[in-house]
């Protein structure tokens, strides 16, 4: 018989594409584990670019029948909206701009009474504002998307200053514990001087493909159907992904930086960037024009005995992240698909670092990582009776 259950946990989920649906189903599926662990993922309401799917909240929230079929119908394409028909008296379906007030109204409801985590799997600035609102309801908050955590430093200031009720470890690394390394690290007082790695998957994979001889327009196509790139791939591309994680692991070690405060390489010129041409025509027709120089970079690097790595290196009071020319044999020259690594400097790592390292991307394991954040959260929703 499975025990009592003590912590009850309302969610609230934006975004619910690659990563947000994959969660939904680990939430699903992970219902006999919680409920051995006394736990219970109740999910009051979920919003993807233009609507809120949201329960009654005095009842237990969207059933799994209709999660299962809210996933089936966002991944055949179907906006939210298209469950107007399938939902029944139990939930409701708004659109924005009513769907914001309706998520803050929700955080303000349940922050006060059985409280909330507004879980945050969008790839969106436009989440901020709802962020900040569920901190200052005294919500708890899970992102797996970076740009709340890398627009301003107030922003950041904000949305950790109560960092027992944040949980941000997919930010980095998908589902691999760095986060947690890194706060476990500094929380016992032993400073951490440098952390360097390879932190994209998508620029992991692509580098290590293109060793085996494949081409860089038709590997990045594939890192994209793989799950492991940002919505649009010129968000790895450029360096930006890279460096929203090097921004977060800064300002988590102290450093009140900005983005303009990391030098980053971008492996496009600007003619190809987003204000010039779409995702689309770039997929289609962008990238190709990139295989030529590429190719010949990693042939040069391979005459020498080398191969290609996007490293991100944090250290003293900057940040850097760009490509860099590696023997095949080194930490990072080793790595293949899209695996991280990142190896942590500190004074008890000080000659040999704490390295982590693992798969870094891809939809089910970022997720995995989302979940373990919100059921980590579980104390903080003991029932007191
Ligand atoms: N994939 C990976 O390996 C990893 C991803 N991440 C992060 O996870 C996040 C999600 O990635 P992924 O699932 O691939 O992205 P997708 O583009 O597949 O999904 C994004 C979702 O966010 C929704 N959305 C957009 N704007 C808003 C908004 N204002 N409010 C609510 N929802 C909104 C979109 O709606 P609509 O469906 O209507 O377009 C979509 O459902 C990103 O921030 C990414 O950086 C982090 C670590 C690893
Ligand atoms: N696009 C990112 C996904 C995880 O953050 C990557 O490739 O690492």
């Amino acid at each position: 018989m499975a025990p009592p259950v003590r912590s009850v946990l309302p969610v609230v989920l934006l975004g619910c594409g690659g990563v947000g649906r994959h969660l939904l189903r680990h939430i699903v599926s992970c219902r006999p584990l919680h409920a051995n662990q006394g736990v219970a993922i109740r999910v009051v309401g979920v919003a993807d670019s233009s609507s809120l799917l949201v329960a009654d909240l005095h009842s237990n929230g969207l059933d799994d029948a209709l999660l299962t079929d809210l996933c089936a119908a966002k991944s055949a394409g179907s906006p939210l909206s298209s469950l107007l028909s399938r939902v029944s008296g139990q939930c409701q379906i708004f659109n924005n701009p009513e769907a914001r007030t309706k998520v803050i109204d929700t955080a303000s409801v349940l922050g006060k009474t059985t409280g909330l985590v507004l879980v945050d799997c969008s790839a969106t600035y436009d989440t901020v504002g709802m962020l900040k609102d569920a901190v200052d309801c005294g919500c708890c908050v899970v992102l797996a998307n970076k740009k709340p955590l890398t627009c301003t430093y107030e922003d950041f200031e904000k949305l950790v200053s109560n960092f027992r009720r944040i949980r941000f470890e997919s930010t980095v690394g998908a589902g691999l514990p760095v986060i947690a390394s890194v706060s476990r690290i500094l929380s016992s007082g032993d400073p951490i001087s440098r952390i360097v790695g390879s932190l994209s998957g998508t620029l992991g994979y692509v580098m290590s493909e293109l060793e085996d001889g494949k081409r860089f327009s038709e590997v990045v196509k594939a890192a994209k159907s793989l799950g492991y790139t940002e919505p649009d791939p010129r968000d790895d591309l450029s360096g930006m992904d890279v460096a929203r994680k090097a921004l977060i692991l800064a300002r988590l070690l102290g450093q009140q930086i900005s983005m303009e405060d990391i030098n980053v390489e971008s492996l496009y010129p600007r003619e190809l960037g987003p204000d010039a041409m779409s995702t689309k025509d770039f997929l289609e027709s962008g990238l190709v024009q990139l295989d030529k120089s590429i190719e010949e970079r990693v042939k040069a690097a391979s005459l020498k005995g080398n191969v290609l790595r996007y490293v991100c290196k944090i250290e003293g009071k900057g940040c850097q992240v760009g490509l860099q020319e590696l023997p095949k044999n080194s930490a990072l020259g080793r790595l293949r698909g899209s695996d991280n690594v990142v190896e942590i400097y500190s004074r008890c790592y000080e000659s040999a670092p704490l390295v982590i390292q693992g798969a870094g991307a891809g939809n089910d394991t970022t997720a995995a990582g989302v979940l373990a954040d919100i059921v980590d959260l579980q104390d903080l929703f003991h029932k007191t009776d």
